[in-house]
C-alpha cells in the first residue's frame, strides 16, 4: 500500500490515532516524530497537490515562479490594505504537500535569541527559550555542504550547527559578482553594516552569508526531508492529497471540555465529503491562515462573530484570527551597467536552458540558489528620533529593526515589462518588529469560501517609521509615498491561534499547544507564535514542530 494517496478508497480505514490536518512544514514534522513509535498510527490530511516531480520546487532559483497565482499556492488576496494606498496584495501559501516549505523563497533565519526568551516570557513556559530550544534545531537542521563544494572557512560558524538533524540547509553554491563587493563595503563601513560570520547564532546583526533549506542543489522542504522515503515507508504512517478539510466535528466532551476528534474533508477536489477519526488527537497544522478558518467554521472562535455569519458557536475564543503579524516588505532597485545579474537568465531562454541542463546533469550552476547570497539584520541607529514618541518594538538588543535581502537582480518572473532591457541591484527591506496587528475572519458559512486576510500593513507609526530608516540606509528618496505605493508582504504571517500562559483569558493555545477550552485538540504550526520574530519564519515553524512532537509523544 502506497503511503502518500488520492483517494480515500485507498487508505486501509479512517480511524487514527491521530489526525494532522495539513501536510505542511509543522504538519510533517509532527508526522514523522509521531510514527518513529511504531504504536501510533497517523493520517495526515492535506488539501494540495503532490510535490513529486514539481520541477520549480525542486531548482532552487525557481523560486519566485511557485507564486501567486499557481496550482501550489492558495492564490489569497488581502483585503484592501487603508494604509498602502488601497491596494490589494497577493498573499501566497503553499497548497502543495510540504505546504509553504515547498513554495517559499528557502531562507534559513532562526531570529535572535532575544525572540524566543521574548515566547517564554509571553506563555511563562520557559521551554520556548533560545537554549532550551536547541536540542530541537539540531534535531531539525541537517548543514550540508554547498553545491559547489567550495571552502566555508569564515562563512558560517560550525559551533552552532547540527550536521545529522533532517532538513537541509546550506550556503550559496555558485558565487555571484556582487559576493565580493557585499562583504567589501562590510569593511569600509563597519559601523553601519558589520560583517557577522553567522546570523543565526541568537546574536544576528550584522550582514552575513545566507543559508538556505537547500542540499545538493536542490530545495529541502518538509515534504522532501521529513516525508523522504526513508520515512514514508512507515506502515503506521498515511497521507491523503486532494483532501480539503471543511471542519472539526464535536465529538461529546471529555475531560470536562467539549472534543473534537473527527474532522471532515473532501474526498478528492470538490468529492464528496467523508469524515476522520482521531483516537488520541487531532493536530491542526493548517498555517496561519488555514488554522484560523478552520476553527471559526468549526464554531470555534468570537461567539458574536460567528453567529452574524451563520455559524453556531461551540467554544467561544476570541482571540482566533486576531493579532496576525506579519513583516511588511519592500523591493529597492538600482540600475546597473553590469549584464551579469539575474534578469539574464530571466530573459533570454537560450541562456535559461543551458542553466537549466547544468542543473538537471551536475546540480551546479546559477540555479542551486534561492533569490540571494547575503542578509542584512540592522538596527535603527541609537540616535535617532523614533524611539522618543514610541517603545522600542524589538524583543531585545540582539534583535535587528529591519533586514535588507541583498540579491544580483529581480527574481521575479514574468519580469516587469517597464524596465526595458535594463539589469538591477537589488536590497530589498523589511520590519523585522511590526506592531501593526491584522486578522483573519470569515463572512460566510461556506467553509470552502476564502477567509477575508487583512494583515493591517503599516497601521501603527513605528512601522512605517522604520521602514524610512530602513530604506534610507539603503539610500532612497521620497519615501513615504514609495513605501506606500510599494510595500507588500514578506510572507511570514503568524500569531493567528496565538499562544498564551496556561489560564490567561487572551490567546488560543496554552504553552503545551493545546486549544483552550478544548479536549483532544492541539495546533502546531506558525499561527501559535505570537508574535513574529526578526526572521523568516520556517525556521522557528520547524523548531516549534520539533518540540511540539515531544509534548504529545510524552502526553501519550
Ligand atoms: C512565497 C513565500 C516565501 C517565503 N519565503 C520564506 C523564506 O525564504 N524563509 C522562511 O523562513 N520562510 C519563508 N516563508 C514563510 C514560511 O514558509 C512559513 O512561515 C512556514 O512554512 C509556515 O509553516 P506552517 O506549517 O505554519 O504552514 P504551511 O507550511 O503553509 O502548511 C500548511 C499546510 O496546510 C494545508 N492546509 C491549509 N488549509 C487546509 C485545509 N482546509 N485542509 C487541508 N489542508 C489544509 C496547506 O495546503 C499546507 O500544506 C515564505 C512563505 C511564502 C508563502
Amino acid at each position: 500500500l502506497a503511503v502518500i494517496v488520492e483517494r480515500v478508497r485507498d487508505l486501509p480505514g479512517l480511524e487514527y490515532d491521530f489526525v494532522i490536518i495539513g501536510g505542511g512544514t509543522a504538519g510533517n514534522v509532527i508526522a514523522n516524530r509521531l510514527t518513529e513509535n511504531a504504536k501510533h498510527t497517523v493520517l495526515v490530511l492535506e488539501a494540495g497537490v503532490s510535490n513529486a516531480d514539481v520541477l520549480n520546487s525542486m531548482v532552487p532559483f525557481f523560486c519566485p515562479r511557485l507564486t501567486p497565482n499557481t496550482a501550489f499556492d492558495w492564490n489569497y488576496t488581502t483585503t484592501p490594505q487603508d494604509n498602502l494606498n488601497g491596494r490589494v496584495l497577493a498573499y501566497p501559501r503553499g497548497h502543495i504537500l510540504g505546504g509553504s516549505s515547498s513554495i517559499n523563497f528557502m531562507a534559513y533565519t532562526r531570529g535572535s535569541s532575544d525572540d524566543y526568551d521574548r515566547y517564554a516570557r509571553l506563555t511563562r513556559d520557559a521551554g520556548w527559550s533560545w537554549d532550551r530550544l536547541q536540542p530541537y534545531f539540531r534535531k531539525n537542521e541537517r548543514f550540508t555542504p554547498p553545491a559547489d563544494d567550495h571552502n566555508t572557512t569564515g562563512q558560517f560558524n560550525p559551533a552552532f550547527h547540527s550536521f545529522r538533524g533532517i532538513n537541509s540547509v546550506s550556503l550559496a553554491g555558485f558565487p555571484q559578482p556582487i559576493d565580493g563587493r557585499v562583504i567589501q563595503t562590510t569593511t569600509e563601513l563597519p559601523g553601519e553594516f558589520p560583517f557577522n560570520m553567522d546570523t543565526n547564532s541568537g546574536n544576528q546583526l550584522g550582514i552575513g552569508w545566507t543559508q538556505s533549506t537547500i542540499g545538493g542543489g536542490v530545495r529541502s522542504s518538509s515534504a522532501t526531508s521529513y516525508l523522504g522515503p526513508q520515512f514514508v515507508k512507515r506502515r503506521n504512517l498515511h497521507v491523503l492529497l486532494h483532501a480539503q478539510v471543511a471542519r472539526l466535528i464535536h465529538t461529546g466532551s471529555s475531560r470536562g471540555n467539549p472534543a473534537f476528534r473527527e474532522v471532515e474533508f473532501t474526498d478528492g477536489v470538490g468529492g464528496p465529503r467523508r469524515r476522520a477519526r482521531a483516537r488520541k488527537e487531532v493536530i491542526l497544522s493548517a498555517g496561519s491562515i488555514g488554522t484560523p478558518h478552520i476553527l471559526l467554521n468549526s464554531g470555534i472562535g468570537d461567539a458574536t462573530d460567528l453567529t452574524r455569519v451563520g455559524i453556531r458557536p461551540l467554544v467561544h475564543l476570541p482571540s482566533v484570527g486576531r493579532n496576525l503579524s506579519d513583516h511588511p516588505f519592500v523591493v529597492n532597485q538600482w540600475l546597473v551597467n553590469s549584464v551579469d545579474t539575474f534578469e539574464t537568465i530571466n530573459r533570454n531562454a537560450t541562456v535559461a536552458a543551458a542553466d537549466l541542463q547544468l542543473w538537471t546533469q551536475e546540480k551546479m550552476g546559477p540555479l542551486v540558489d534561492g533569490a540571494f547570497n547575503h542578509n542584512g539584520w540592522i538596527r535603527v541607529p541609537r540616535n535617532t528620533t523614533i524611539f522618543n514618541k514610541f517603545p522600542d518594538p524589538s524583543a531585545g538588543p540582539h534583535t535587528a529593526h529591519f533586514e535588507f535581502v541583498i540579491s544580483n537582480g529581480l527574481s521575479h518572473v514574468p519580469l516587469p515589462t517597464n524596465i526595458g532591457n535594463n539589469s538591477f541591484f537589488v536590497v530589498s527591506t523589511a520590519v523585522l518588529t511590526p506592531v501593526s496587528r491584522g486578522s483573519i475572519t470569515i463572512n460566510s458559512s461556506d467553509p470552502f469560501a476564502p477567509p477575508l486576510i487583512n494583515p493591517n500593513f503599516l497601521s501603527s507609526e513605528p512601522d512605517i517609521s522604520i521602514m524610512r530608516e530602513a530604506i534610507r540606509s539603503a539610500r532612497h528618496e521620497e519615501l513615504n509615498e514609495f513605501i506606500r505605493e510599494n510595500a507588500s508582504s514578506f510572507f511570514h504571517p503568524v500569531g493567528t491561534a496565538g499562544m498564551s500562559p496556561r489560564g490567561a483569558r487572551y490567546g488560543v493555545v496554552d504553552p503545551d499547544l493545546r486549544v483552550k477550552g478544548v479536549d483532544g485538540l492541539r495546533i502546531v504550526d506558525a499561527s501559535v507564535l505570537p508574535i513574529v520574530p526578526a526572521g523568516h519564519t520556517q525556521a522557528a515553524t520547524y523548531v516549534f514542530a520539533e518540540r511540539a512532537a515531544d509534548l504529545i509523544k510524552k502526553s501519550w
